[in-house]
């Protein structure tokens, strides 16, 4: 890794929430119009996200043509997207919702477009809001990362994160009667 990326050492305990998604189960999507994970979001990367073991996600996702950036392989900007989108799943094991605050990608081997990629991100540690992850994508054999990526996510209150931005969405109306009941 050439990540330089640190963990701090004092990290709180964590545990599993009652509620989340169990080993192997399909994750729900955090918005049905994520460009990550959404199945409404026609142009996106259409990631499928599964709960593995302790505080691992695993997911796939179809390199489609429109996700080109050099001839023939993978854009660099696509790949990150989804590097953020698949370790910002790992909040949602341990309960709270929270956004990305860092991403960083390390690109090790191109990408080819028609391929199918493969993600197991996990849970680095929390310290207060802070919650670090660690995801690696491969093509078949995770211990050939193409890429690999490091990120922190701070928890949020996601009514008063959105608050002022849920008019925007496609989808204003069901969020604004969503965001109001108690
Ligand atoms: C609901 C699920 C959605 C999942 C979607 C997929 C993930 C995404 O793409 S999210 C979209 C992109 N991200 C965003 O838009 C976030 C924009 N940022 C923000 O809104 C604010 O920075 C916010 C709310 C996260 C934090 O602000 P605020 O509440 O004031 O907290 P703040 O005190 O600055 O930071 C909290 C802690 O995080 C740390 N922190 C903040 N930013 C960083 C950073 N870039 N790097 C490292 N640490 C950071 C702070 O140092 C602090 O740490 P400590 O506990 O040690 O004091």
């Amino acid at each position: 890794m050439k990540s330089s990326f640190v963990v701090p050492a004092d990290l709180d305990a964590v545990q599993r929430h009652p509620k989340a998604a169990k080993v192997g189960e399909r994750m729900r999507m955090h918005n049905p119009l994520c460009y990550g994970c959404g199945e409404e979001s026609a142009e996106g990367l259409h990631l499928q996200m599964f709960a593995g073991e302790d505080f691992e996600v695993t997911a796939t996702m179809d390199v489609a043509a429109r996700f080109e950036g050099g001839p023939g392989v993978i854009h660099g900007g696509v790949l990150s997207t989804a590097f953020d989108d698949v370790m910002g799943m790992i909040p949602l094991l341990i309960g709270p919702s929270a956004v990305t605050v860092h991403l960083e990608v390390d690109y090790q081997r191109p990408i080819p477009i028609g391929s199918q990629l493969q993600f197991t991100a996990k849970l680095l540690g929390r310290q207060r809001r802070k919650i670090y992850a660690e995801g690696i994508a491969h093509l078949g054999d995770p211990d050939e990362p193409v890429a690999t990526g490091h990120a922190i996510f701070v928890t949020i209150d996601v009514r008063e994160h959105f608050a002022d931005h849920l008019a925007n969405s496609r989808l204003a109306d069901e969020y604004k009667a969503r965001m109001s009941r108690p």
